[in-house]
């Protein structure tokens, strides 16, 4: 198909211009545009492909960008970004230098706000519709459109509950495609199910109940429907909300039939929608979020008293897997991570024993939780806190190098960070058996290093480091995963017997004994993180060497104190310098100087 109309267009002025009945041909464009693209270069694609028509409709409609628009989470504005102003650096979509898998301010002025983490577009349109009010801007309308697994988190339910108390001109648009990433879970998810087969229902619902103008349910894909809803609401003041049904992977057969694969389906062939698997000849180390998944099955068989709990990651995290195999005590509670964190808790007081499975960067969402109802009262919940670290490709939203350094300010919580497959399963063995404080087990996205990972279980001693290669002057000590950057670094290194090597594992409580006998027997030290330097482990390492009147130098190595953006993995482990060969060439500068 050519790309007539889509090739014109360089901003929404020039979609404002076409005649209505051109916005059809428009959609099969732009759904093109998107396939051969994402294809590629990769990146989420389902969510985009569902909500082209809607699109199309918002800013065919309104005046953006002086209308605010607000896209929840953010993964579905590929459509947006492409018809305002970025069609061209597209194909930079995630990549380093490249424009962001997000809304970002300061990438468009079409990008009225940030996203990533979800369930925050509600407050903010709110925000932005309250300070309009304040400076007399009462003709400017405020979007936020929003999925269905998103409004049914704590932070959307707060905004509506404020928002029907006010006269701001805002209008919610629920995104209803009746999944997440995985499968929407929960009453709410129940009720939408029921509005579609018996509209009847919406006649007296709990958003009309918050005082909300509501309207729908309304076919997604329908654009003239879309456009003559759209044009009324205009005219409505006040808050409204309007129902739209849609299709997530809406125009690709595969993404259409497996949403939950095609919600970020890697490379997959335009035409046919075959996703591209890479051919392995060699078996290949297991992802970590699989080692994670098929351990904590094999615990829960052996320990009865083990539950699951994921915030609406089932897949993401591998917990799928329990939920398969024991669905009656593994649970997704949708997006919810502070539920999660203290459904864990009231678990934890019932004699539980609850691993909950949060991603390193929505754990922070939980915070006051995991402080309040975990750490306080010292109820021995299990964290595994995947996609720690860099994740890459989603970026500063999404990147995980806050979490040592948020959590090692909490009393009674125990840190771990395991340094390959064999580690994680035997941490997770280990706590199972029985902690008198709560853990926090991090780890990262994608492989681990371990092909054979699958060895008996043996327990770890808390609070014990690892000594992994020792040497006479230089005291390397890392933490996590990173271990292995390490491990590579010293293989070609001009003194390898001058250079020791720490898997430190325990951020908190840290090994202390080990500690004293490093600084007793080197000249210097470097810490090696995949997190924030600033508060992360190494200024743990630093205060114990104050606190014990230790002098030698130690030099942290980790994420700077600035957001990391989107790109590879590698590239931003080079920016870092917490990759192997800045790690090797900090070594070699200090074996110079000693
Ligand atoms: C706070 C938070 N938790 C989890 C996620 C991971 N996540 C990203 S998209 C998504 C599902 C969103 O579903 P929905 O709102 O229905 O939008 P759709 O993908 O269907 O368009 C989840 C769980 C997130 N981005 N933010
Ligand atoms: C948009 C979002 O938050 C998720 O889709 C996230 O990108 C998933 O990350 P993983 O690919 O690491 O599971
Ligand atoms: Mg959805």
């Amino acid at each position: 198909m050519s790309q007539n109309l889509l090739a014109h267009i360089n901003s929404p002025k020039d979609l404002r211009a076409l005649d209505a009945t051109q916005l059809e041909q428009l959609s099969k464009e732009l759904r093109e545009f998107i396939i051969d693209i994402v294809a590629t270069k990769e990146g989420h694609l389902g969510a985009s492909l569902g909500v082209v028509e809607l699109t199309i409709a918002l800013h065919y409609i309104f005046n953006t960008p002086e209308d605010t628009l607000v896209w929840d989470v953010g993964h579905q504005a590929y459509g947006h970004k492409i018809l305002t102003g970025r069609r061209d650096v597209f194909g930079t979509n995630r990549l380093l230098n490249g424009i962001s898998g997000f809304p970002k301010i300061s990438e468009s002025e079409y990008d009225n706000f940030g996203t990533g983490h979800s369930s925050t577009s509600i407050s903010a349109v709110l925000g932005m519709a309250m300070a309009a009010t304040l400076k007399g801007e009462l003709e400017k309308h405020h979007i936020a459109v929003i999925g269905d697994a998103s409004i049914a988190s704590g932070m959307a339910f707060e905004g509506l509950n404020h928002a029907g108390v006010t006269n701001a001109n805002m209008l919610v648009i629920l995104n209803d495609n009746a999944i997440g990433i995985d499968p929407s879970v929960g009453a709410l998810k129940e009720y939408l199910t029921k509005v579609k087969t018996h509209p009847k229902l919406a006649e007296h619902n709990i958003i009309k109940s918050l005082n909300f103008n509501y309207s729908g349910p309304i076919d997604g894909h329908n654009l003239p429907l879309l456009l003559k809803e759209l044009t009324r609401l205009k005219h409505v003041k006040g808050p409204k909300f309007l129902h739209v049904i849609t299709t997530k992977g809406k125009g690709l057969k595969q993404a259409e039939e497996d949403q939950v694969t095609y919600h970020a389906p890697g490379k997959f062939d335009k035409i046919t929608g075959e996703r591209i698997k890479k051919p392995s000849l060699e078996p290949t180390p297991p992802k970590y979020q699989d080692v994670f998944g098929h351990t904590i099955v094999e615990l829960a068989k052996q320990n009865n008293k083990i539950v699951g709990i994921t915030p609406a990651m089932p897949t993401g995290s591998s917990l799928k897997y329990m939920i398969e195999a024991l669905p009656d005590r593994a649970f997704d509670v949708g997006i919810a991570e502070q539920h999660a964190v203290t459904l864990a808790a009231g678990m934890a007081t019932q004699g539980m024993i609850a691993f909950c499975n949060i991603y390193s960067t929505f754990l922070q969402r939980a915070y006051d939780q995991v402080i309040h109802d975990v750490a306080l009262q010292k109820l021995p919940v299990i964290f595994c806190l995947d996609r720690a670290g860099l994740v890459g490709r989603d970026g500063a939203t999404h990147h995980g190098v806050f979490d040592i350094a948020y959590l090692k300010c909490i009393p009674n919580l125990i840190i771990f960070a395991p340094s390959n497959e064999v580690e994680l399963r035997n941490i997770m063995y280990t706590a199972q058996l029985g902690l008198d404080n709560p853990i926090a087990i991090r780890y990262p996205r994608g492989t681990g290093v371990t092909i054979n990972w699958k060895q008996p279980f043996k327990k770890i001693t808390i609070g014990k480091a690892k000594e992994i290669k020792k040497g006479t002057i230089i005291a390397v000590l890392s933490i996590g995963t990173i271990a292995k950057n390490v491990s590579l670094a010293l293989e070609n290194i001009s003194a390898p017997n001058k250079v020791s090597h720490y898997d430190m594992r325990f951020v908190k409580p840290l090994d202390e004994q080990l500690l004293h006998e490093i600084f007793k027997n080197h000249a210097a030290v470097i810490t090696v993180e995949d997190g924030c330097i600033t508060g992360g482990f190494g200024e743990s390492v630093i205060a114990f060497a104050n606190q014990h009147l230790y002098t030698q130098r130690i030099y942290p190595m980790g994420i700077p104190d600035s957001f990391v953006e989107h790109g590879n993995t590698n590239l931003l482990q080079e920016i870092c310098k917490i990759d192997v060969s800045s790690i090797r060439t900090k070594i070699e500068e200090l074996l110079t100087k000693l």
